[in-house]
């Protein structure tokens, strides 16, 4: 279980040197609020969808809750363990799939799962039975002799996945896990994390980020809707629909996460 509570980061974004004798454009760097007051809980056995738009600040409370990005403000707790004061208990419980998916490209999909296996402790018969567990879960079997240099994009997926999850942990964290990915590859992602939340895939804690609607419309039991850095709703697509008092979960959608835009239109 994941729990988020008014969590807060601000970033200085490198300012381009003035040019062409234009005094406004360049100069002092300036202050980004990536992130304003995010605050959800993700149950266990359940896949929780961070929606919203570009820019709403989904990766950067992702990168916070992974451990990856320390928060100017709020608090993180993975299975009862606060990130910021015991970061090691907290990171072991979870797998995260980043943005960027790093792979080693000499490496096979098998020594690449092996290594990151040897990063969390395990020995070396256990990682390789987790690496043959997970490529028939993640039915990848065919690629796990092979470098991952020249991987399809659905094909670095996989791996990082199996990678992401080889410590079998309780909480999963995927940031936009269908980017790039055909139909195809799209469905078996989907059945992938509906198991790992089942009791019979261990009813693991998902978390996901996503700007796709009909993804998160498909997937997520809970949505949480970000925009401009804050949380401004949260529940299942239904709850949700009917708190904006539409049907579609697209009008909702726009109803809830540019609740403020909408505003402003009407008063001007
Ligand atoms: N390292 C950084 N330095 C400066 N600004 C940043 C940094 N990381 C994120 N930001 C800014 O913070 C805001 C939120 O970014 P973030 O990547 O979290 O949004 P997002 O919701 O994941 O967007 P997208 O759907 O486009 O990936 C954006 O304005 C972004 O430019």
């Amino acid at each position: 279980m994941i729990r988020v509570e008014q969590l807060g980061k601000r970033f200085r974004a490198a300012a381009t040197k003035r040019r062409w004798g234009f005094a406004g454009a360049g100069g002092a760097a300036r202050e980004v609020v990536a992130v304003e007051q995010v605050s959800f809980e993700a149950g266990n056995g359940r896949i929780t969808g961070l929606l919203g738009p570009n820019g709403a600040g989904k990766t950067t409370t992702l990168r916070m809750v992974a451990g990856l990005v320390v928060p100017d403000a709020g608090r993180i707790e993975v299975d009862g363990l606060d990130v910021a004061s015991d970061p090691a208990a907290a990171l072991a419980r979870m797998g995260v799939l980043g943005d960027a998916r790093g792979l080693y490209p000499r490496l096979t999909a098998r020594e690449n799962i092996v290594y990151h296996a040897a990063l969390h402790g395990l020995g070396r018969d256990a990682a390789h039975a987790r690496a043959e567990t997970l490529a028939e879960v993640l039915d990848m079997r065919p690629l796990l002799e092979r470098r991952t240099e020249g991987f399809s994009q659905g094909e670095r997926m996989k791996t990082a996945l199996a990678r992401a999850l080889v410590h079998d942990p309780d909480n999963i964290i995927l940031d936009e896990p269908t980017n790039g990915l055909d139909v195809l590859s799209t469905r078996a992602l989907r059945e992938v994390l509906h198991h790992l939340a089942s009791p019979a895939g261990g009813a693991k804690c998902v978390v996901l980020s996503s700007h796709i609607m009909q993804e998160v419309e498909r997937l997520c039991d809970e949505v949480v809707i970000i925009a401009h850095g804050r949380t401004v709703a949260s529940g299942t697509v239904p709850a949700l629909c009917e708190r904006a008092g539409e049907s579609d979960f697209e009008e909702a959608f726009v109803k809830l996460a540019f609740a403020e835009e909408l505003n402003a239109e009407v008063a001007a």
